[in-house]
């Protein structure tokens, strides 16, 4: 056998990442259902990657241990895919699902091909087609010993900060996908913020999509710097004719389910993600497009109110008050998910991976790394003297486009779920002992006392 590495499924993802191995001296070959697609990849490496669509030949060239990636829609044809290749697999092979699975069905895939002998690592891998083909951000959990056999391979690929590959073990088992699922949810919920920015100078004060464009160009050369501030710059300045292209584009947002899993299980685990929550919701009503027609013929004008005194400069401050907020929620939930699904997830490393390559990249990323690195307990970012810090000269700006906006009938919500979240993590004493006297009134729940040991129940009346 010939490869060190296989890659199943040459779409997209799967045929750019081949390219970006090859190109890094790996020895790598792929399979694809379609033999044009195999082909295809083997003519324009000059045959450097091998291409395949017989499965036995495939897995043949492969040399063993065997490790095999699949890049397929995740659900029923990652399943299928799995079928499909039992039989040429042998014990000691296993197999990275590179999709982004949930991680449920990877923690199941994984007990399935054990009974096998075979193994099954599930892999996040971020930052689109562009990052596949130059530089990914890479989350792999499984073993120590799975994950030598290809960490070379995948840090010749991985995106680099400071020369430092975007690729580590997350965790054991599912932790990897566990990663990639919170990391989507942060993305979900720093794309809603910004588009909440959008809608204030856009919408409310007027600023048209050109200026904008090289306003957020601006933000990006400061601590606002990341990949959604970058795109949302070329986004705006994108035209259609004479038109901004923006401007056509339905507002009804799509999603394919990480977000919305990530808000599920964090609510499983008990772990607040407000600011995430905020977003997938936002997603959802977004979707009743004709019922909001309907509903603003019903209450008329939407803006109630003007936003001029909210400066460029308090929207700059608040947007990063909230990112880092968001990156707070996010990173307390992967904590919550490793102790309770035994992950053993180093944050610090979480951070590290991020800086690069991905989606949610930024230059926030590396004070987060720092902060976590200074204290690996550190139960959440909140609690960072640093981060009390800017946070604190951060949030009146927030709470000032918090309250502004919100007194002109604009929507926010994935602002205002920020600042509550900061405002009730901040707060010693939050009125949860009236809940837990209605509940004990209506329910007999129980309830604690400040003064002494034990569950008390009252009769009301
Ligand atoms: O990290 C990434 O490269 C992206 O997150 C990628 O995984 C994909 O674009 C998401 O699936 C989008 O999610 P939605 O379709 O749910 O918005």
């Amino acid at each position: 056998p010939q490869y060190d590495f296989g890659i199943m499924g040459l779409g997209t993802m799967g045929r750019a990442l081949l390219l970006n191995m090859a190109d890094h001296g790996n020895a790598v070959c792929g399979w694809n259902r379609d033999p044009s697609k195999a082909q295809a990849v083997q003519e324009e490496t000059g045959g450097k990657v091998g291409g395949f669509s017989d499965l036995g030949l495939f897995v043949a060239a492969i040399r063993k241990p065997r490790a095999i990636m699949i890049l397929v829609p995740a659900g029923g044809p990652t399943d299928g895919v799995l079928q499909g290749l039992h039989p040429y697999l042998d014990p000691g092979d296993f197999v990275i699902d590179g999709g982004n699975a949930h991680f449920k069905d990877t923690e199941r895939r994984i007990t399935e091909m054990g009974e096998f002998g075979f193994g099954f690592m599930g892999m996040g891998v971020s930052g689109g087609e562009k990052g596949a083909r130059y530089g990914p951000s890479m989350m792999p959990g499984g073993t120590p010993e799975q994950y030598e056999r290809i960490r070379p391979i995948l840090e010749s690929v991985a995106a680099k900060y400071d020369g430092e590959p975007c690729v580590a073990l997350m965790g054991a088992r599912s932790g990897g996908h566990y990663v990639k699922m919170v990391h989507n949810g942060i993305e979900y919920a720093v794309m809603q913020l910004i588009a909440e920015t959008y809608d204030i100078l856009h919408r409310a004060q007027g600023r048209g999509n050109d200026d904008l464009a090289q306003m957020f160009g601006r933000w990006n050369q400061g601590e606002l710097q990341s990949f959604l501030v970058e795109i949302t710059s070329i986004v705006l300045a994108e035209k259609d004719g004479d038109k901004s292209l923006v401007d056509l584009i339905s507002d009804k947002a799509k999603s394919k389910g990480t977000g919305k899993w990530t808000s599920q299980d964090a609510m499983d685990l008990g772990m607040p993600v407000p600011s995430i929550d905020a977003a997938v919701n936002a997603r959802e009503v977004s979707g009743y497009k004709g019922d909001r027609e309907a509903a603003e013929k019903l209450y008329g004008t939407p803006l109630l109110g003007n936003v001029s005194d909210i400066a460029e400069g308090d929207l700059e401050k608040a947007l990063l008050a909230s990112m880092i907020l968001c990156y707070a929620q996010g990173l307390a939930q992967i904590r919550a998910a490793s102790d309770e699904y035994k992950y053993g997830t180093d944050l610090p490393t979480v951070a590290k991976v991020w800086r690069a390559g991905c989606i949610i990249r930024s230059r926030e990323l590396a004070h987060i790394q720092a902060a976590y690195a200074n204290r690996t307990d550190l139960p959440n970012l909140l609690l960072d003297q640093d981060y009390s810090r800017r946070l604190h000269d951060l949030i009146p700006a927030l709470r000032k486009v918090v309250v502004s906006a919100t007194a002109a009938g604009i929507p926010i919500p994935a602002y205002a779920a920020s600042l509550n979240y900061f405002d009730s993590y901040r707060t010693g004493r939050l009125p949860a002992n009236l809940i837990q006297a209605q509940r004990d009134l209506f329910g007999a729940h129980t309830y604690e006392r400040l003064d002494k040991e034990g569950s008390f129940h009252t009769q009301w009346e």
